[in-house]
């Protein structure tokens, strides 16, 4: 009867969890052991193992099949079969399975590896993304320079992923219709189990958007007072390698020759921190220690001792920055090739989220242990992150002797928040919004390129340094086209952290509204054990629940709403608006005069 087979279900799925803890943690320090040495033989033996474990979870899906789980009284013992019973790429048959994983592993090696030669040396073949390409388009004022390195970043780690690429598409759609999805895109949008998430992605962006143009104006602007008019067009797209950012998707870096109020304090938190001797280790001793002020969860012992904080010098790693949970209950990593800057402060917070998150929910079954949608883990850190980078909170760990908190200063600090996170948003939706097009098939191998940029030019209003033809494909030449690894989560990420942020603010009575004394953009929520327990109760919940439980756990609000981030730049964007009137300022862009479809 229902009774004894729901007990048996309750049963078996908890022996199975078990079972699969020890796969997800053999799965990991094989991976771990590849992206930490990046050599053929431990590519090998990653995919060897990875082979083995997907027809362990082949066997254990046949069984798990054969209970009647949908009909079971217990919520979360339902829920448990139903994401038990999604295999994943496991369901491709094994050879197809290891040309997949080849194909990702080889993308995934050629960004990690890929070596550029120096702008007017051309004998000095050495430089790497991280940290040379990254500190040349955080410092040079050059174009010529900067059109250099676009360029030849592009063509090494971006046409040469084609092939890999297409063969990608190819397997992974496969592999999404023996998982009962039409195609990759249906897949992955069904991480965040609402029915109309890609309608909940173009509403917001429906309301970002006039603040975008106006930031986007007077950016162009700034551009076009230094570079000159023939560089920077009047009414245009802005060139992508001005930006101070290899994929134009935050523009921190040309904070100092754009901002508002030059004559206000230049607030330069990587030259103090470099004053100061800031080392890796101390801005994870900071991050912790932050965490740690909110009543949250220190990092274990075996954080310190295993993740890897700086860039080898002794081998080929992949740098992009990544937080692991190991499944074991008492081993999380961070991994990531820290530069004492203002950007990697930001990371470190951004990755010390993810294992706090890891923290608050090892205690779940470990099919729980996930993000309540994979962009809820991406703004844990940068939730913190907003705290951190409030004046308030810089002149408490005397990164800056800040000025009184004038109305000029405010416009400053909300710029320099603007140029990172509102910048952002039209970046992530046109990476997945390409990626859904190719999946769906609605672009071809002969379009990618062209599709590619068309959005990038119609959300972003961004342009191509020069001519692009179907010989290059740019999209793989960002780190997570090259590493399947879906992106609309930061989209998701950069709306719900001012969300979390505000409702984080009011219960530690930083943040009041109409209160001039308790502004948003003055919050800095430091020590608060209230808003360290209210945001651990979130956590804690894992993917037990769907979202909008997680999310009205802390906010009260079960939608993800751009309010929170609207509200936060309100007074940025009236000062844009103004601004922009006052220069004459076109809003908005033409099209592009460059060549690309
Ligand atoms: C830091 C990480 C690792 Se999850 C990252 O990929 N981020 C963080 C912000 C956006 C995105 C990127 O770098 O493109
Ligand atoms: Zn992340």
């Amino acid at each position: 009867d229902l009774e004894a087979s729901e007990q048996e279900g309750r049963e078996y799925i908890i022996h199975l969890d078990k079972m699969a803890g020890l796969r997800k943690n053999r799965a990991a320090l094989a991976e771990w052991a590849y992206t930490s040495n990046i050599t053929k033989e431990n590519e090998e033996k990653r995919i060897q193992v990875q082979l083995e474990i997907s027809q362990q979870e082949k066997l254990a899906w046949e069984e798990t099949k054969m209970y009647r789980w949908q009909d079971f009284q217990d919520f979360s013992l339902r829920r448990m079969f139903k994401k038990y019973s999604q295999l994943g790429v496991a369901a491709l048959p094994n050879d197809k399975y290891k040309q997949l994983m080849f194909s990702i592993s080889g993308m995934e090696s050629n960004y990690a590896t890929a070596k550029i030669c120096a702008y007017k040396n051309e004998t000095k073949c050495d430089l790497s993304l991280e940290p040379d390409l990254t500190e040349i388009f955080a410092k040079s004022q050059d174009p010529e320079e900067l059109k250099y390195y676009w360029v030849e970043w592009h063509k090494a780690a971006g046409a040469r992923a084609r092939q890999n690429f297409t063969e990608y598409v190819q397997l992974d759609n496969e592999a999404a219709k023996l998982n009962n999805f039409d195609d990759v895109a249906e897949w992955w949008q069904s991480e965040y189990e609402v029915p109309d998430f890609e309608q909940q992605l173009a509403k917001i962006w429906e309301n970002v958007k006039p603040l975008y143009q106006q930031l986007h104006a007077y950016v162009r602007k700034r551009l076009r007072d230094k570079y000159g008019e023939e560089v920077v067009s009047a009414r245009g797209p802005i060139p992508a390698h001005l930006l101070g950012n290899m994929w134009a998707q935050t523009w921190n870096n040309i904070e100092s020759f754009t901002r508002p109020y030059p004559d206000k304090k230049e607030v330069d938190i990587t030259q103090a921190m470099q004053d100061q001797n800031y080392t890796a280790l101390k801005m994870f001793r900071m991050s912790d220690e932050f965490f740690r002020s909110l009543n949250l969860t220190a990092m274990p012992e075996k954080f310190w001792k295993n993740s890897i904080i700086e860039k080898p010098t002794d081998r080929e790693i992949v740098c992009h920055a990544s937080a692991w949970d190991f499944y074991d209950g008492e081993d999380f990593r961070i991994k990531q090739c820290s530069t004492i800057d203002y950007e990697y402060f930001q990371t470190t917070h951004h990755e010390m989220g993810h294992v706090q998150y890891f923290l608050q929910y090892k205690d779940q079954m470990v099919v729980f242990r996930d993000g309540a949608n994979p962009g809820f883990h991406e703004a844990v850190g940068d939730t913190i992150a907003l705290s951190v980078s409030s004046p308030k909170h810089l002149r408490r760990v005397g990164l800056t002797s800040g000025d009184a908190e004038d109305e000029q200063t405010e416009i400053n600090q909300l710029y320099k928040m603007g140029i990172d996170k509102i910048v952002f948003l039209p970046f992530a939706y046109t990476l997945d919004l390409f990626r859904y097009g190719v999946f769906r098939g609605a672009t071809t191998p002969d379009d990618y390129n062209c599709h590619y940029w068309r959005l990038r030019e119609e959300l972003q209003g961004v342009e191509p340094p020069v001519t692009r033809t179907e010989d290059d494909f740019d999209a793989a030449a960002k780190y997570h086209v090259s590493a399947d690894v879906e992106y609309a989560r930061y989209y998701v990420s950069f709306i719900v952290q001012f969300q979390f942020h505000r409702a984080l603010c009011q219960i530690a009575g930083e943040y009041v509204p109409e209160d001039l004394t308790k502004k948003l953009v003055d919050c800095d929520i430091y020590q608060s054990v209230a808003a360290g327990n209210a945001l651990s109760n979130m956590l804690k919940m894992g993917s037990s629940r769907p979202w909008p439980d997680a999310m009205e756990a802390l906010t009260g609000q079960r939608a993800m709403r751009a309010d929170g981030l609207l509200e936060y730049f309100r007074p940025l964007h009236d000062w844009l608006q103004a601004e922009n009137q006052r220069t004459g300022e076109y809003i908005g862009w033409e099209s592009s005069k460059i060549q690309y479809c």
